[in-house]
């Protein structure tokens, strides 16, 4: 099988501009007891709790919520909120050690989570139960990450996370070595229909019916790909299947240790949720003794920043962008239907396929939370209202507009008008008579609009205002990462950075957006950024209904979302022979070491 090598990973300094907090600071460095940060706000209370050893909280003045605009300058109230800010980014920049930050390195800001994260709903819920997801993260230091019945509390914060999808999967594991894929492989054609025909099920499925469990030793890992706060993703092969994945190896005692346990959680528990052509699938996961495995989809191609460098100027054309961040948008409106507001959206964040499509990864950041997903019109070309024999649904699989897979094409199943309209060829409009293809799309809103969350996580150069300013934040913050993602494709620089982190904040904050001379970008392209760079959340384009205005923008004239997945990307990654890689780095074996290796151990499964 040929595939395309990764040009680069994570670990060259270049690509590692992520990842240090100013409150748990990642990286190769000491990691300082995470701190929390609070304020009061009289819309949301904070219920008073008992923070886990090592955690200080903070309380700050309710810093005056002011409308930055774009142009002029700061007034002396503002002036005033300055000087809040500048104490709250003091205090939060405080941990991180600017000596320890490598040049170059573009760090991610990961603040433990509090108990006002998830939305008020989920903090209600956790309340409930006399446990914040904190002291969950505490008390759950032992336990496997495979088991779900291991806290009745925690089993509880799931139901609730995955509510209004099949629970199927939720089977609890009593055993500390646990394998998912008999979950994973049955429900496989049920829950995630864009993904059913993939051999690589059927690999998977092949060596659990020979083998009963599906477990490390069945894997070859071929090579590094990268390392990450909570894990290390390894190239690897089903053995003798030429099925590749991307295996994530977390180990589990450190996970604990270092408090990681949540946020390791939270991504498994998202990855199984997703079903969409440009987000990971998740095909298994399996726990050893000492080890959680996540095995999804490898995506050759490495991910945007590395490819961005590559280009002539270090930026990519506007088609190229259009490209790029149209698969992107499609991405964060499937997230947001489900939930799930992403939070660090970036060009590291966003690998390029086998097939030069993109994959949206890395979602220990992301928030959870209640969303009810509105149909607002059925279609811009029919006013009428839904059809008897039509039927709508909003399953988490089936939630994408554009859903076009085979399995979907039935009227029951997908949300799918266009290609189930009663009107016969001759009453629709030819495709030059609908402009824009958004147009006769549905329209869909689905805003996580009651999303809340005061934690201080992002990448620098990417917070949104609100997130700065410690005044709360919900969905637009993906708003707002999209508007710099699109900047810095198109112009090869974000448009705040300063000369340190505390500067870059402070511009995000308080300076106007401005735009280079060169590349000259189109009025469309700016237009579109100075709409979602707008400093005020609810002023921000796609506050109220999310990815639908975006895309009814003109930037995005002519693009059809329906197809995009059949569009040619830009660039297609280089085929390489597999087998060319060196290796295998190391066989793995649960029980026997192989030659060479003393036993599991001897893996480097480092973390920073
Ligand atoms: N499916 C994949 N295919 C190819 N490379 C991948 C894949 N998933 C992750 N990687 C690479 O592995 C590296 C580590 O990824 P991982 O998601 O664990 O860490 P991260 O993105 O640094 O985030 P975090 O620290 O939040 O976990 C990254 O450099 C990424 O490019």
């Amino acid at each position: 099988m040929s595939m395309a090598s990764k040009s680069s990973t994570r670990t060259s300094p270049e690509k590692q501009r992520k990842l240090i907090g100013s409150q748990t600071v990642e990286g190769n460095f000491r990691r300082p007891a995470p701190l929390q940060i609070t304020k009061t706000s009289k819309s949301e209370p904070v219920t008073p709790r008992k923070l886990p050893k090592g955690v200080q909280e903070i309380t700050l003045k309710q810093v005056p919520v002011e409308t930055i605009a774009e142009k002029g300058s700061l007034s002396s109230h503002q002036k005033e909120s300055n000087n809040s800010l500048a104490k709250r980014l003091d205090s939060s920049l405080s941990l991180s050690d600017p000596k320890q930050v490598p040049a170059n390195v573009r760090p991610a800001v990961k603040e433990t989570k509090g108990s006002l994260e998830g939305g008020a709903d989920q903090e209600k819920k956790t309340l409930e139960h006399g446990l914040s997801p904190a002291s969950a993260k505490v008390s759950d230091g032992t336990s496997s990450l495979g088991k779900t019945s291991g806290s009745a509390k925690i089993s509880d914060r799931v139901d609730y996370v995955e509510s209004g999808k099949s629970s199927i999967c939720r089977g609890s594991t009593s055993s500390d070595v646990s394998d998912e894929s008999t979950c994973s492989s049955l429900s496989s054609t049920i829950n995630k229909p864009h993904k059913a025909n993939d051999i690589r099920w059927e690999a998977i499925q092949a060596v659990r019916a020979k083998d009963g469990v599906l477990g490390l030793n069945h894997f070859r890992l071929l090579k590094k790909l990268g390392c990450g706060d909570i894990g290390s993703v390894h190239l690897s092969e089903l053995s003798g299947t030429k099925c590749y994945f991307a295996m994530k190896v977390m180990d589990k005692a450190s996970l604990a240790s270092r408090k990681k346990l949540l946020r390791a959680q939270t991504e498994r528990e998202i990855l199984q949720s997703l079903d969409h052509p440009f987000l990971p699938t998740l095909y298994t996961h399996f726990e050893t003794e000492k080890f959680s495995c996540l095995v999804m989809e490898f995506c050759p191609g490495g991910d945007l920043h590395t490819l961005r460098q590559r280009q002539p100027g270090k930026h990519f054309s506007e088609q190229a962008v259009k490209f790029y961040v149209a698969e992107v948008l499609l991405a964060l409106e499937y997230l947001h239907m489900l939930g799930i507001v992403y939070r660090d959206l970036k060009p590291e964040n966003v690998l390029v396929r086998e097939d030069g499509h993109i994959m949206l990864s890395d979602f220990d950041l992301s928030l959870r939370c209640a969303v009810s997903p509105t149909l607002v019109k059925s279609s811009a070309l029919d006013s009428e209202p839904l059809r008897k024999n039509t039927v709508y649904c909003v399953q988490p699989a089936c939630i994408e507009p554009s859903c076009i897979q085979p399995s979907c094409v039935v009227p029951t199943t997908c949300f799918g008008p266009r290609l189930f309209s009663s009107k016969s060829k001759k009453e629709r409009k030819p495709k030059n008579e609908m402009g824009n293809q958004v147009s006769p799309l549905p329209e869909l809103i689905a805003e996580p609009t009651n999303a809340r969350s005061m934690s201080f996580v992002g990448t620098h150069e990417y917070l949104a205002p609100e997130i700065i300013k410690g005044e709360g934040h919900g969905s637009a913050v993906d708003w707002w990462t999209f508007g710099i993602f699109l900047y810095e494709l198109l112009f090869g620089k974000t448009p705040f950075k300063g000369s340190g982190n505390r500067a870059t904040l402070f511009n995000v904050v308080g300076q106007p957006l401005r735009f280079p001379e060169s590349p000259v970008v189109s009025f469309s392209a700016r237009d579109l950024i100075r709409g979602l760079l707008v400093k005020e959340p609810q002023h921000r384009l796609a506050y109220k209904r999310g990815a639908t205005e975006i895309k009814q923008h003109p930037f995005f004239e002519g693009v059809n979302w329906a197809l995009i997945r059949c569009a040619s990307p830009p660039e297609i990654p280089k085929p390489v022979e597999i087998e060319q890689i060196p290796g295998p780095m190391a066989s793995t074996s649960d029980k026997a070491a192989p030659a060479g290796y003393p036993d599991q151990n001897y893996l480097e499964f480092d973390f920073f």
